[in-house]
């Protein structure tokens, strides 16, 4: 128990402090200011002018603060209420540690605020303020690799082929690239429908706007609403607490690509819908909407009318998002373009991995042209990769190919498109397809493949034995 004396020594220091601190801070500190409730500067103590470079401080009172020091939160204590208890602020080419709180009268009402420099001289606290800078330099370097990948890779002129098909596509996606609807783009894994969507985003009038890719089977269903939407501040504790711009308003004025929009989920799909219609979000965790600019290009691997038909897919989101389709083929569907495609992957790739560049033999590129290809250009290009890493003769031969898929030199070479066939074997061909490309998406997963075609592991092993496709794998 505090005795009488200890109470009165106590309200004695207590009283001083009141009286005096102000005063030891202003003799103390390098920088001491005050503001009114305007933020306009109403003093500041000898030292900080210096600090400040002003050569007469009488000419800074009644400017507002940002006036003199631009970096300056005194405006936000000031309007807040909420003290900034520490923060480093730059001046120039110097760090300031800063406390700034706000002052308030008999009433309780906030009249002005006073900033204090904790500490003038960095190095005091070097370890800290290097720690700090180092973040802040990393965080600007992300900043720029994000605003890299951002911005467009691909243009037309990376979408090679000159098949009937392909340039037909080439021809919609141009005349898509005019217009401001939704773009819906359908096709297997690989067949470039991302390539495409940045093809079309960089030669549309919002090329120099963002291009924000989701790839919606990637994202798992709880951080989707999140990672569409954006976060309010507040809504969640953690890394989320100071809330996140969704990748509708970081695409503001741009184009969002939504690749795999099939697997999204009914209540997604009415959420984006309502985004669609009234082109405004409303983050998670607030009551605040924002209006969004954004053109939607969408991708599925799926038969998307089907999903509609069956059920899981809503057709009035559908409707919205078909307003222009493009159709990619398959890559064994237009064999013709394997051989360019393959000439212009190979060059890519020996570049990115620093070799000299190899031809392809035409023995090799009419062996590649037996392969059914269920992972289309993005597999050609694995394969060529392989090819390259294998070989250092001039030349890519058959025999390289054979090594990295064997056994095609048995299987018939892949009938043109149209060729008549019986249904047995177009039932083989389906799921002959569907499972490598389950494979493929998978990335070599049996487990994860099985699941996703609705059948146990065991029969997918089955399957693959009886169609002879364990040497595709
Ligand atoms: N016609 C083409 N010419 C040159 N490169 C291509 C072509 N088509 C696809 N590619 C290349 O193949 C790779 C896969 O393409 P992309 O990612 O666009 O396919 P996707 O259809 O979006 O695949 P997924 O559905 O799996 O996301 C990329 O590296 C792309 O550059």
């Amino acid at each position: 128990m505090p005795t009488p004396n200890f109470a009165a020594e106590a309200e004695r220091i207590r009283q001083r402090v009141m009286d005096t601190l102000l005063g030891a801070f202003s003799e103390l500190s390098e920088g001491l200011l005050i503001v009114d409730r305007e933020a306009r500067i109403v003093w500041m103590n000898e030292q900080y002018p210096h600090h400040l470079n002003i050569p007469d401080p009488a000419a800074v009172i009644g400017l507002p603060v940002e006036d003199v020091i631009p970096n300056s939160q005194m405006r936000s204590v000031v309007t807040t209420g909420r003290p900034i208890m520490l923060d480093i602020m730059d001046f120039g080419n110097e760090s300031f540690v800063v406390m700034r709180l706000p002052v308030r009268d008999e009433a309780g009402e906030i009249i002005g605020g006073f900033g204090v420099v904790v500490f003038d001289d960095p190095r005091q606290l070097a370890p800290i303020v290097s720690r700090f800078q180092n973040l802040r330099h990393e965080l600007a370097d992300t900043r720029r690799k994000l605003d890299e990948a951002r911005r467009t890779k691909y243009s037309f002129a990376n979408f090679v082929g000159a098949s009937p098909a392909c340039l037909s596509v080439k021809d919609q996606a141009r005349r898509a690239a005019r217009a401001s609807s939704p773009v819906l783009i359908i096709g297997e894994t690989g067949t470039g429908k991302e390539l495409l969507a940045q093809a079309i985003h960089s030669a549309s009038p919002r090329a120099g706007a963002p291009f924000v890719a989701v790839n919606i089977a990637a994202i798992p269903e709880t951080l989707l609403e999140s990672e569409f939407f954006g976060v309010a501040p507040g809504a969640y504790t953690g890394a989320d607490r100071k809330g996140r711009s969704g990748k509708f308003e970081l695409a503001q004025g741009g184009t969002l690509f939504l690749d795999e929009i099939g697997d999204m989920s009914p209540s997604l799909q009415a959420k984006l819908l309502r985004a669609l219609q009234e082109k405004e979000i409303e983050p998670v965790g607030s009551n605040r909407l924002i209006s969004v600019d954004v053109r939607i290009i969408a991708a599925t691997s799926r038969k998307l009318q089907q999903e509609v038909d069956e059920g899981r897919f809503r057709a009035d989101l559908f409707y919205r998002l078909n307003v222009m389709t493009l159709q990619v083929p398959p890559l064994r569907e237009r064999l013709d373009d394997l051989p360019i495609i393959a000439e212009s992957l190979a060059d890519s790739v020996a570049r990115r991995l620093g070799e000299p560049p190899r031809s392809l033999a035409p023995r090799a590129l009419a062996y590649l042209a037996r392969h059914n290809w269920p992972g289309n250009v993005r597999e050609l290009a694995n394969v060529l990769e392989r090819g390259l890493l294998m070989s250092d003769a001039d030349s890519l031969e058959r025999e390289d190919f054979e090594r990295i898929l064997p056994g095609l030199e048995a299987r018939p070479a892949n009938p043109p498109a149209g060729h008549p066939r019986t249904l047995e074997e177009v039932q083989q061909e389906a799921e002959r397809e569907a499972i490598l490309a389950a494979i493929a998406a998978a990335a070599g997963n049996k487990a994860q493949a099985a699941r996703k075609l609705g059948i146990s592991r065991a029969s997918l092993y089955e399957k693959i034995s009886a169609l002879g496709i364990a040497g595709d794998l």
